[in-house]
C-alpha cells in the first residue's frame, strides 16, 4: 500500500482512492498545471479539427506514470465536446473486442487506449487500417460460409498512453500524428497543484507546507496527491488540521521520504549499485534481483527519475551511480575503474 503511494502508479488502488483521484483530476485545458509546450500545441490542434469539424489527428501520450496521460486524454475529449470510449492494451485481447468498440464510436469521439505498448500484435495490426482510413475487416460466419466485409467507421481520435515508448513497433508509432512526451514537473509547479488538491479536499494548507510536499514528489502530481493525503491525515492527528511545513516534516519523514524526496526504493537501489556492485557498470536484471523488485518496475518507474536527477548514469555496460548518488548517501567514492571522483 505504502509502496503504491511512492510508486506513483495507479495499479494497487483501493476503489475511494480511485475516487479522490478522480476528483482531483482537472478537467480543461485551463485546469491543467504544467507540461505548457505540451498543451500549447494540443490547443492548437484541437482549436484547429474544431474549427473543421473532423476528427482530431490521432494522440500518442508517454512518459513515466502519474504525470496526467490519462487526464490530459479525459481533458482533450471535453475539449472537442466529443465522447470518449476507455480501455488499455492488454484487455483488448481479440480483434473482435476492438472491432466492438470501433464500431460504436460517434463521430470525432475518442478511443483512449492505455498501455498502448501491451496491445496483441493481432489486435494492433487490425487497429492500422481503422487508424488510416476508418475501416475495419469484420469476419461473418466460420468454416465454408466464412467471408469478411468491410465496415465504414465514424471518423474518430485515438488516444494512446504508454510508460514505455520504447516497446511500441514503428508501424503504429508512424499512425501517430501527434506524439506528445510529458515530463516530471518541477516544484514550482507541484506546489500550485498541492494547493489546488488542498483546497478541493477543503485541507488548509501553507505555502511552506505545499512546496515542501511538492519538492519532495519525484516530480509526480500523483505522488504529490498521495502525499498530500497522507501529509492531511498527520495534520489531523498531530496538529492542528492545518498543513505546516513542519507538519510536513514529520508526515514525509514518517513516510520514509528524504530531503531530497527519494523514497526507500530509489535509495535501495542506489545502496545496491553502489554497496554490491562497486558503483556499476550493473545490468537492470541483475539490479531488480538484488533489491527485490521487478526489472520492468525499476525501468518504468524508478530509473527515469534517479537518471533525470543525476543520481544514475545509464552506459552501455548498465546502469553506473554518479558521484551525487554516493554523497547523498554519505559514503566516500572509493576508487572505481582505477579512478577516483575529481
Ligand atoms: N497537470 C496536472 N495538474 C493537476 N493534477 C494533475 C496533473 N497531472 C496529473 N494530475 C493528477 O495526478 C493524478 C494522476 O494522473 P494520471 O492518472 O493522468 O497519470 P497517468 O500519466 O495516466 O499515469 P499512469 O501512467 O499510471 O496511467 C490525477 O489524479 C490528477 O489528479
Ligand atoms: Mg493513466
Amino acid at each position: 500500500m505504502r509502496k503504491d503511494i511512492l510508486k506513483g502508479t495507479g495499479e494497487g488502488m483501493t476503489a475511494t482512492e480511485k475516487e479522490i483521484e478522480r476528483a482531483l483530476r482537472p478537467l480543461s485545458f485551463e485546469d491543467f498545471t504544467g507540461q505548457a509546450k505540451v498543451l500549447e500545441n494540443l490547443k492548437v490542434f484541437v482549436m484547429a479539427a474544431l474549427q473543421r469539424g473532423e476528427a482530431l489527428d490521432h494522440v500518442l501520450l508517454h512518459g513515466p506514470p502519474g504525470l496526467g496521460k490519462t487526464t490530459l486524454s479525459h481533458i482533450i475529449s471535453n475539449e472537442l465536446n466529443a465522447g470518449i470510449k476507455m480501455t488499455s492494451g492488454p484487455v483488448l485481447d481479440k480483434p473482435s473486442d476492438l472491432a466492438g468498440l470501433l464500431t460504436n464510436l460517434q463521430e470525432n469521439d475518442v478511443l483512449f487506449i492505455d498501455e498502448i505498448h501491451r496491445l496483441n500484435p493481432v489486435v494492433e495490426e487490425y487497429l492500422y487500417s481503422a487508424m488510416e482510413d476508418y475501416k475495419i475487416d469484420i469476419m461473418l460466419d466460420s468454416g465454408p460460409n466464412a467471408r469478411t466485409v468491410q465496415i465504414k467507421l465514424n471518423p474518430f481520435t485515438l488516444i494512446g498512453a504508454t510508460t514505455r515508448a520504447g516497446l511500441l513497433t514503428s508501424p503504429l508509432r508512424a499512425r501517430f500524428g501527434i506524439n506528445a512526451r510529458l515530463e516530471y514537473y518541477d516544484a514550482v509547479l507541484l506546489t500550485t497543484i498541492v494547493k489546488r488538491s488542498a483546497a478541493i479536499l477543503g485541507t488548509p494548507i501553507e505555502e511552506e507546507g505545499a512546496y515542501e510536499i511538492a519538492r519532495r514528489s519525484r516530480g509526480t502530481p500523483r505522488i504529490a496527491n498521495n502525499l498530500l493525503r497522507r501529509t492531511r491525515d498527520f495534520a489531523q492527528v498531530k496538529g492542528k488540521g492545518i498543513i505546516t511545513v513542519e507538519i510536513a516534516e514529520i508526515a514525509l519523514r514518517a513516510l520514509d521520504v528524504d530531503q531530497n524526496g527519494l523514497d526507500e526504493m530509489d535509495n535501495r537501489i542506489l545502496t545496491t549499485i553502489i554497496d554490491k556492485f562497486k558503483g556499476g557498470p550493473v545490468g537492470i536484471s541483475t539490479i531488480a534481483t538484488a533489491c527485490g523488485d521487478e526489472a520492468e518496475t525499476i525501468e518504468e518507474v524508478y530509473e527515469p527519475f534517479l537518471i533525470q536527477e543525476g543520481y544514475l548514469k545509464r552506459t552501455s555496460r548498465g546502469r553506473e551511480a554518479t558521484e551525487k548518488a554516493y554523497r547523498h548517501l554519505g559514503i566516500v567514492p572509493a576508487y572505481r575503474d582505477g579512478e577516483l571522483f575529481s
